[in-house]
């Protein structure tokens, strides 16, 4: 079993763009607070990983966006989904009719799992729209578009792998972590876990929050991505475990003993290894594809 392939970005096929739109690992997740306008103000490292839904965009027959969703996982077709939002955002707010264009949405990754698929999903359509109708858009429109549809969206529009986010996850911080050795483990169970549902059976700690920041700078200011990874911290965990008791079962389940990470609100868990270490646990037949909803997969983190 090896790490999915990466893929570029962009895919030019005739006169089509396909855009490929990663899913996310919080690589840690802290909680500062809840603020007065009933968002949790979050301090999360990201990274992308080789796992894609891909969005295919062509000339459509008619006037409008189409959207038309494929792939092994479900997606909404109506204007719920954030790649129709997006479209129809764009061209409210440049002042224009929306054009004749057919959006085909793969499915790949599972939504409602912490992997982001959705918020990644509209932001390839943000920047596929761009791209495909050449739009030159601003970064600030985009960014301002994007946080109008979500809070992890931000994350997914800038262009590094790696990137701590605070405020509602809105603002981004492109960080220079050498990922390129570590392979993760992502396990999805068959049950998916409302991220507004976790967020309110929060219980906030300031003296949990402080502890978790000096770890976490700590590690940080070592350099090495494993330090960060090896801390597996993610505050939204207890609430997550009590909003969805099936989540604790299933890391307790997969694990072998070991502490698998939560990735956002859940319901994935990862683990990772380096390159050296993951040649032993195949000898050791230790990674398993497992029967869950989605299985287990092996990625490793996007060069974009
Ligand atoms: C858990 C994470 O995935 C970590 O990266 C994100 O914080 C979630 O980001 P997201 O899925 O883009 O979330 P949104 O779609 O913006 O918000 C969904 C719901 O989650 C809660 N929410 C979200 C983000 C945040 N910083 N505080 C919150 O309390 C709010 O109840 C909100 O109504
Ligand atoms: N492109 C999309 N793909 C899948 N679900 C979408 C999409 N656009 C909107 N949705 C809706 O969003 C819901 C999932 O939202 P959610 O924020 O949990 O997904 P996610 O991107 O996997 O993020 P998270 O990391 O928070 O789990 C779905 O149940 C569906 O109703």
């Amino acid at each position: 079993m090896e790490p999915m392939p990466h893929k570029e970005k962009y895919e030019y096929q005739g006169s089509c763009l396909v855009v490929n739109a990663p899913a996310k690992l919080n690589l840690f997740l802290l909680i500062a607070g809840k603020r007065s306008d009933g968002f949790h103000e979050i301090d999360t490292l990201m990274t992308k990983v080789s796992w894609y839904d891909s969005l295919r965009l062509e000339e459509g027959s008619s006037p409008g966006i189409e959207l038309e969703c494929r792939g092994r996982f479900w997606a909404p077709e109506d204007e719920s989904n954030l790649v129709l939002k997006a479209g129809k955002l764009i061209f409210s707010e440049l002042g224009l009719s929306e054009p004749n264009l057919k959006i085909t949405l793969t499915k790949n990754i599972p939504a409602g799992t912490g992997l982001g698929s959705a918020s990644s999903d509209c932001a390839a359509a943000i920047d596929g729209i761009d791209s495909f109708f050449s739009l030159n858009l601003s970064s600030e429109f985009k960014h301002s578009a994007a946080c109008k549809l979500g809070s992890d969206i931000p994350f997914f529009l800038q262009a590094s792998p790696a990137a701590r986010c605070t405020g509602r996850g809105e603002k981004v911080q492109a960080v220079d972590l050498p990922l390129s050795d570590i392979v993760f483990q992502i396990f999805v169970p068959d049950f998916t876990c409302s991220t507004a549902k976790v967020y309110s059976k929060y219980k906030h700690s300031e003296k949990e929050y402080e502890e978790k920041l000096s770890e976490v700078n700590y590690a940080l200011k070592q350099g090495y991505a494993e330090k960060i990874c090896r801390l597996g911290i993610n505050m939204l965990e207890r609430a997550c475990f009590k909003a969805f008791p099936e989540a604790e079962e299933f890391a307790e389940m997969q694990n072998n003993g070991e502490k698998l990470a939560l990735s956002g609100s859940g319901s994935a868990f990862y683990r990772f290894f380096t390159i050296n270490k993951l040649e032993n646990y195949k000898k050791n037949a230790k990674i398993k594809n497992y029967s869950a909803l989605g299985g287990s997969r092996l990625v490793s983190s996007n060069s974009w």
